[in-house]
């Protein structure tokens, strides 16, 4: 069975593939600090309670943040007897091409998103991902990664404010009811969700026109639900497009190796 990890900047998601479903998945927060031992017991844990007995004979790796890669990489090896595919690296190919500029080291999440959101709906999409940042992947028709727009994202925007007021508390995101705040937070809460319901819709829109071509648009990411709840800014939305396309490329590398 095959354990996909995708490491974001704020959280890592572990998921347990059998080939046709995920049999688990479960969530840590990203620390590059933590070695494969304790990403093991862990993991053995969770698994222990959850009574999945899974043979993990493969492993494969999307990692946002470089230093996670090599504890993840003992963990693998010392675990599971296996060298885990990293996607970025050159022994990991991918099932499509990559059109940027010479040198540019492209998010790997971004890359696997494309694969995904391809995989899933075929090519001229937009995959939003509200992560950390909050990034658009252009999918061209062939399936290829052709650039994008990266974002701060909906969290870090509301931390910035905190952070950067002295009167400006910490909030948590959620839909006004109302544009015109009447308290701080409900003021904050306005400023980020409808400041970011008009940036998804004008990068989309700027999107489309500068390519000249009707495009999907797939969302992914824990707070994309809540764009969707009322505005039309997505065409569909899945809670695991990345995990997806980690099984598409682990396939694609096993069927070409
Ligand atoms: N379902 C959710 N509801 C609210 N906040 C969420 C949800 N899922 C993720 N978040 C928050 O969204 C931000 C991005 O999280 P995540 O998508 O895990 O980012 P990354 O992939 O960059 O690690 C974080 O601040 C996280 O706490
Ligand atoms: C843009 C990102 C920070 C998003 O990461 P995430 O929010 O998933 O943690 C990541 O994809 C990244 O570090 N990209 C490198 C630059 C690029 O994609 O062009
Ligand atoms: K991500």
């Amino acid at each position: 069975m095959l354990l996909a990890i995708d490491c974001g900047n704020t959280n890592t998601v572990f998921s347990i593939w059998d080939g046709t479903r995920f049999l688990a998945t479960w969530r840590t927060s990203t620390e590059h600090q933590r070695t494969a031992d304790q990403y093991y017991v862990w993991l053995s844990t969770l698994m222990k309670l959850q009574k999945i007995e899974a043979d993990i004979t493969d492993v494969i790796v999307s990692s946002t943040v470089p230093r996670v890669v090599f504890n993840l990489r003992v963990l693998a090896d010392r675990y599971f007897n296996t060298r885990p595919m990293v996607v970025g690296k050159p022994d990991c190919a991918l099932p499509v091409a990559v059109r940027v500029d010479a040198g540019t080291q492209v998010g790997p999440d971004r890359l696997v998103n494309t694969v995904a959101g391809f995989d899933l709906h075929g090519g001229d999409l937009i995959v939003v991902d509200f992560g950390t940042a909050t990034t658009f992947d252009v999918v061209a028709k062939d399936g290829a990664y052709e650039g994008g727009v990266i974002a701060p994202g909906v969290n870090l925007s509301l931390e910035a404010l905190h952070q950067a007021a002295a009167a400006l508390p910490h909030v948590d995101i959620s839909k006004p009811q109302r544009v015109v705040g009447t308290n701080t937070v409900a003021c904050m809460q306005s400023g980020v969700f409808w400041g970011y319901v008009g940036l998804v819709r004008e990068i989309c829109a700027r999107i489309r026109a500068e390519r000249g071509t009707p495009m999907k648009i797939i969302a992914t990411g824990g707070l994309a639900p809540l764009f969707q709840q009322s505005e039309d800014l997505f065409d569909h939305f899945h809670d695991d497009l990345t995990m997806h396309g980690l099984t598409v490329i682990h396939d694609y590398n096993m069927r070409t190796a």
